[in-house]
């Protein structure tokens, strides 16, 4: 059965260098070295994609030449916000793009039964309401975790929520999609389905054990 969702809401970040580096990361036989670097190596890249609407102003550069007017950014505030443990994978990809941004943490796992999520850790930085948030974790199968955090960053006051996932299932996407009405989600692939487990298919396995080598 095709999952239905809003696909306006959707940018599949699918550069050959990202679909190269997404077939390295779902190989059995990555090392975790390699693998961590490849998850901050992609998070760079979503990022380059998340923040493509950054709001610019003009600025007046004396170049060794000449005077020209120039773009800079205009004072666009940022919050990064890592799902524990595996979004943690993706957060220094992201701070050498823009590090200037501050960064919070919700601590999630998912009950391994119910698939449920569960909260054991929340702190965001004081001024979260102003910032656009890039809401990171490798990956959206249920959809639960992101949505049960994208619930936190509402309450906080965050009007601007961007959820970058490295791989997603549509059952993730559309649940993430119809729970949020204005939530915009970045992945590096839409795989095929989720398993009996909600394991992603064919997805790369579970993130936080393979970023952190627990397994
Ligand atoms: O969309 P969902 O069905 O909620 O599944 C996705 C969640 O599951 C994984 O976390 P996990 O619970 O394994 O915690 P970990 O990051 O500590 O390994 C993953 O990193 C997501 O947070
Ligand atoms: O496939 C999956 C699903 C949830 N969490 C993971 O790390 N991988
Ligand atoms: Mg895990």
């Amino acid at each position: 059965m095709t999952v239905q969702y809003d696909e306006s809401r959707v940018t599949l970040v699918d550069h050959p260098l990202v679909q190269h580096k997404v077939a390295i990361l779902r190989d059995k036989d990555t090392s975790t070295k390699q693998f961590r670097e490849l998850v901050r190596e992609l998070a760079l890249f979503e990022g380059y994609e998340a923040t493509r609407d950054f709001p610019l102003e003009e600025v007046v550069v004396e170049t060794p030449l000449e005077r020209c007017t120039c773009m800079e950014l205009s004072g666009k505030k940022v919050a990064i916000v890592p799902i524990l443990r595996a979004g943690l994978g993706m957060v220094d990809g992201l701070l050498e793009l823009v590090p200037s941004a501050r960064v919070g943490h919700v601590g999630m796992y998912r009950d391994p039964e119910t698939h449920e999520p569960h909260e054991y850790y929340c702190k965001l930085p004081a001024d979260v309401e102003n910032r656009t948030c890039l809401l990171v974790d490798p990956m959206l199968a249920t959809g639960g975790s992101a949505n049960a955090a994208i619930d936190y960053l509402r309450r906080a006051g965050v009007s601007d929520v961007r959820l970058l996932v490295l791989v997603s299932a549509p059952e993730g996407l559309a649940a993430v999609l119809e729970h949020d009405p204005d939530v915009r989600i970045y992945t590096c692939a839409i795989d095929r389905e989720l398993n009996d487990h909600a394991y992603i298919l064919p997805g790369l396995g579970d993130a936080g054990d393979r970023i952190f080598g627990t397994k």
